[in-house]
């Protein structure tokens, strides 16, 4: 089985990409997804994130207080930090035994999106890394269409965003979904779709 790591910033087509690899018939994994059942109450990545942030985080009936955390770490970089050292070893030991399940079913192909694949360290897992692109013009127009942002509001979450230089340095194959057909987009992921799947055989 080959194991992608799909990356990309924001509004670039990521979710789109997936979408397209699971009817090819890869098993999607969503990293985000993972970390919500990881901090469910009771759960593993709850109970450190409440040893280590304190009540105060949470909400009355038991739950993280997602919004309160979220204001927090993404405005003070070591508290991200101590965030991301208790919940990145536990999105690792999950992804693996997700991994060996997968890959028990016999399929051909896994792929893991996150918004931060790159710094957790997950992608050593990978065999292959994809980046999804689209055009910083495209991208800004889409969050505005999409998400109802200001040109300023989507400046600032694209900025915030690590450079797509970087990721493009490591990407192992770049999917550019910057035409308005998603049908183009299609015709890329079914391409790298075969010819991942044909290396690896
Ligand atoms: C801070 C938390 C509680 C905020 O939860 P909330 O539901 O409000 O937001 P959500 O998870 O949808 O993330 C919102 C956006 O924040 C960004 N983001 C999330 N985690 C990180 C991170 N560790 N580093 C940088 N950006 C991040 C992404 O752009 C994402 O789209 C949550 O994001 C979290 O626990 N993050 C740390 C775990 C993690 O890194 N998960 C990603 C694994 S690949
Ligand atoms: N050719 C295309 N390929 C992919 N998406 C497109 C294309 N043209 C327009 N879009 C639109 O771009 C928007 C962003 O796509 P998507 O939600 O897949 O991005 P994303 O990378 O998952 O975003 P985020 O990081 O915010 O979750 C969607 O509304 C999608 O319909």
């Amino acid at each position: 089985m080959i194991v992608v790591g799909l990356v990309g910033g924001i509004a670039a087509g990521k979710s789109t990409v997936m979408q397209q690899l699971s009817k090819l018939g890869a098993a999607v994994i969503d990293g985000d997804q993972v970390t919500r059942v990881l901090q469910r109450p009771g759960e593993l990545g709850w109970a450190a994130i409440r040893q280590t942030f304190g009540p105060d985080y949470f909400l009355e009936n038991g739950e993280l207080d997602r919004g309160k955390l979220a204001q927090l770490v993404f405005s003070d970089s070591k508290a991200l930090k101590k965030l991301n050292a208790v919940m990145f070893p536990l999105i690792t030991e999950f992804l693996e035994r997700e991994l060996t399940e997968v890959m028990a079913r016999g399929t051909e192909m896994a792929v893991v999106e996150g918004a931060a694949l790159y710094e957790s360290g997950l992608l050593d897992m990978m065999d292959e890394v994809w980046l999804v692109r689209a055009d910083p013009e495209v991208r800004r127009k889409r969050l505005m269409a999409r998400n109802g942002y200001s040109d300023a509001e989507a400046r600032m979450r694209m900025d915030a965003q690590i450079s797509e230089a970087i990721l493009e340095r490591i990407a192992t194959r770049i999917i550019d979904s910057s035409d308005a057909s998603e049908n183009s987009t299609w015709e890329q992921v079914q391409k790298c779709y075969r010819d991942a799947v044909a290396k690896g055989k």
